[in-house]
């Protein structure tokens, strides 16, 4: 259903995304994970044509559903936004129009879709919050944004997200911005969202407690590359890039970078991989020339010549 072929994103000189492949299927979840700044927010905002001033493509397509989106005409792209593609932004309160009461910004947004009366849209966004196990649906819909917890809000997003009956759902760091507590709260209701709802799901995250509970598919990110592929089980069981299992087996710092270890010990920056100065196994050639991507296992890809070669943490 979304297939993103060979693509590459500039903001001015700095190429955030880098001959990126990657294929969905119908109701599939696919996490993105990474460090701060390898462009997974960037993948999603090239899907719906919102990478903003400075932002532009170099190569390659986004095919959804059979359309490309690339060369889609802004009016066709804007309806596709509000209705088969729906967002879920980090924080999501400031998505959503301070001013103007929950119900309203339902009936708003349902609207996009198909001409709804508010009273259906308010029994559509009731139900989904219901169903999503939100208490007290008739207040929310009476409240302002500012009235509602962050974590409401979150979920709120997230009922409307539902509510427009999309075919594929962008969440960007749904939970990141979230207390511990209400995450776990947060991430209760992705869960049930992705039960209730029959739409795809495109997840960023850092967390991967998340990643677990909601992945089929697993993307990792660095420096703009699609770097290694694959399910839940190969990813987060036999991770294959030494980036991916330093990403699985440590906590990323303040900065969403990982840490810096006593396996760090390059000190060049290079032409080649791009994991290659702080790569526990890099050798002479992974700092000349960048690795070709490789399967290693059913739909298991790698973009590292090292890969599974045991290593020393
Ligand atoms: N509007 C912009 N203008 C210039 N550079 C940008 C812009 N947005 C992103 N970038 C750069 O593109 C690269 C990828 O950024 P992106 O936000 O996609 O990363 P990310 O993996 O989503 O990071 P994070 O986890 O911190 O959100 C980074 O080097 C970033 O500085």
């Amino acid at each position: 259903m979304l297939e993103i072929n060979r693509l590459s994103v500039a903001y001015g000189n700095h190429l955030a995304l880098k001959d990126v492949t990657l294929a969905m299927k119908s109701h599939e979840t696919y996490c993105l994970v990474g460090e701060s700044g390898s462009g997974k927010t960037t993948l999603l905002k090239a899907i719906t044509g919102l990478l903003g001033e400075g932002g532009r493509y170099i190569e390659g397509e986004v095919v959804f559903e059979g359309k490309e989106l690339i060369s889609l005409p802004q009016p066709e792209l804007r309806k596709l936004r509000g209705a088969a593609i729906a967002t879920v932004h980090q924080q999501a309160g400031s998505a959503m129009d301070p001013i103007m009461k929950v119900g309203k910004q339902f009936h708003e947004a349902l609207s996009v879709r198909a001409k709804i009366s508010r009273r259906e849209s308010d029994r559509l966004a009731q139900e989904c919050m219901k169903t999503l196990a939100l208490k007290e649906p008739e207040r929310i819909l009476k409240s302002y944004p500012g009235m509602l917890s962050g974590g409401t809000i979150q979920r709120v997003a997230l009922a409307m997200a539902m509510a427009m009956n999309p075919t594929l759902i962008l969440a960007d760091e749904p939970t990141s911005a979230l207390d511990v507590t209400v995450q776990v709260e947060v991430v209760g209701t992705l869960k049930k969202l992705q039960e209730n709802c029959s739409a795809a799901m495109l997840l960023v995250t850092h967390n991967i407690g998340v990643v677990a509970r909601m992945a089929d598919k697993i993307g990792v990110m660095l420096d703009g590359r699609l770097i290694e592929s694959g399910s839940k089980a190969q990813v987060l069981s036999s991770p294959a890039h030494p980036y991916t299992h330093m990403l699985i087996n440590s906590v990323l710092n303040k900065k969403g970078r990982l840490p810096m270890g006593p396996t760090i010990y390059h000190e060049e920056k290079t032409q080649g991989c791009s994991f290659y100065n702080r790569c526990p196994l890099g050798c002479g050639l992974c700092r000349e020339t960048l690795p070709q991507t490789r399967e290693i296992g059913s739909d298991h890809r790698v973009m590292c010549r090292l890969a599974g070669e045991k290593y020393a943490q």
